[in-house]
C-alpha cells in the first residue's frame, strides 16, 4: 500500500504552520519525519490520521483520494504524544480491546510479568509509553503513525521497539517522528525534514547539517 499526503496547508489563525507538504510512505518501509520543536510534525501526523483538518490537504491510498478521515478506514493506528489508554484501565483489558495476546508481549518484555492486573495509571511514564507503543505497533493495521515513541524509554527498550518496528514494517507502512534523530536515521528507509513549513526529502543525511537541523559535525 502506498500512502501519500500532499498539498497540505495548515493555519492557526493567521499563522501558517504547514505549506506545500508532500510525504509518501509505503508497505515495507519506515518513513521518518525530523524537525525542530514546533515545526509542525505532530500537526502533520494528526492531519494524516484525521484528527486535525487543514485548510487544504490531499490524502491518497494507492493513488486513490481518500475523503473520509483515515481513522474511519480501519487501516491506520496512531500513537499520539499524549496517552490514549484510560488511567483506570487494566493492562489485560487494553490488550483484549486491541486483540493482542498478553503472553506474546511478556515473551518480549519479561519485566512486565505479573502486570496484567495493574491499572495503567500505576505504571511509570516509560512503562506507559512502551505499552502504548507496543499496542499501536502490533495491532491490526496497514499504516502506523508514531509520534515520539522513544520519549521516556530506557535504551534497551528503545532497541526492542526498533526491532519490533523492523518486524512490523514487513506488512505495514510506518511513519515515525522523534527527536532521537540517530534512531530515526538508523530505522528509516526515507527521511523527510520539516522546515520552514514544508517537507524536504533527504537524499544524504549530511543535508540535515546543511539545512541546520543538526549542528555541523553532529553526524561525524
Ligand atoms: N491547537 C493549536 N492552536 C494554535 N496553535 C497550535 C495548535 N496546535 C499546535 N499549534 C502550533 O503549531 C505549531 C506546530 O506544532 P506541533 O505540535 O505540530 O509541533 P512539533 O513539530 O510536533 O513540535 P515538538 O517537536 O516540540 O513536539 C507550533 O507552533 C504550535 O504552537
Amino acid at each position: 500500500m502506498i500512502f501519500e499526503l500532499d498539498n497540505v496547508e495548515l493555519y492557526f489563525k493567521s499563522k501558517r504552520i504547514l505549506n506545500g507538504i508532500y510525504l509518501k510512505a509505503e508497505t515495507g518501509m519506515v518513513t521518518g519525519i525530523l524537525g525542530s520543536n514546533g515545526c509542525g510534525k505532530s500537526c502533520l501526523l494528526n492531519i494524516a490520521f484525521g484528527n486535525l483538518k487543514a485548510k487544504y490537504q490531499l490524502i491518497r491510498l494507492d493513488s486513490k483520494p481518500i475523503i473520509k478521515p483515515l481513522y474511519n478506514t480501519g487501516l491506520v493506528k496512531f500513537l499520539p504524544q499524549h496517552h490514549f489508554i484510560p488511567n483506570g484501565m487494566k493492562l489485560k483489558k487494553a490488550f483484549q480491546l486491541f486483540q493482542l495476546n498478553w503472553k506474546d508481549f511478556i515473551s518480549k518484555f519479561e519485566i512486565f510479568t505479573g502486570f496484567e492486573n495493574q491499572k495503567f495509571i500505576n505504571l511509570s511514564g516509560g512503562e506507559r509509553r512502551l505499552i502504548e507503543t507496543y499496542i499501536i505497533l502490533k495491532s491490526e493495521s496497514k499504516i502506523v503513525l508514531l509520534d515520539e515513541p522513544f520519549s521516556h524509554l530506557a535504551p534497551l527498550h528503545i532497541e526492542s521497539i526498533k526491532q519490533l518496528i523492523i518486524e512490523e514494517k514487513q506488512h505495514k507502512a510506518i511513519i515515525i517522528s522523534d527527536h532521537m534523530y540517530r534512531h530515526i536515521i538508523d530505522l528509516s528507509d526515507a527521511i523527510y525534514l520539516l522546515k520552514n513549513s514544508t517537507t524536504k526529502l533527504i537524499d544524504n543525511i549530511k543535508e540535515l547539517e546543511d539545512y541546520k537541523y543538526l549542528s555541523v559535525g553532529s553526524l561525524s
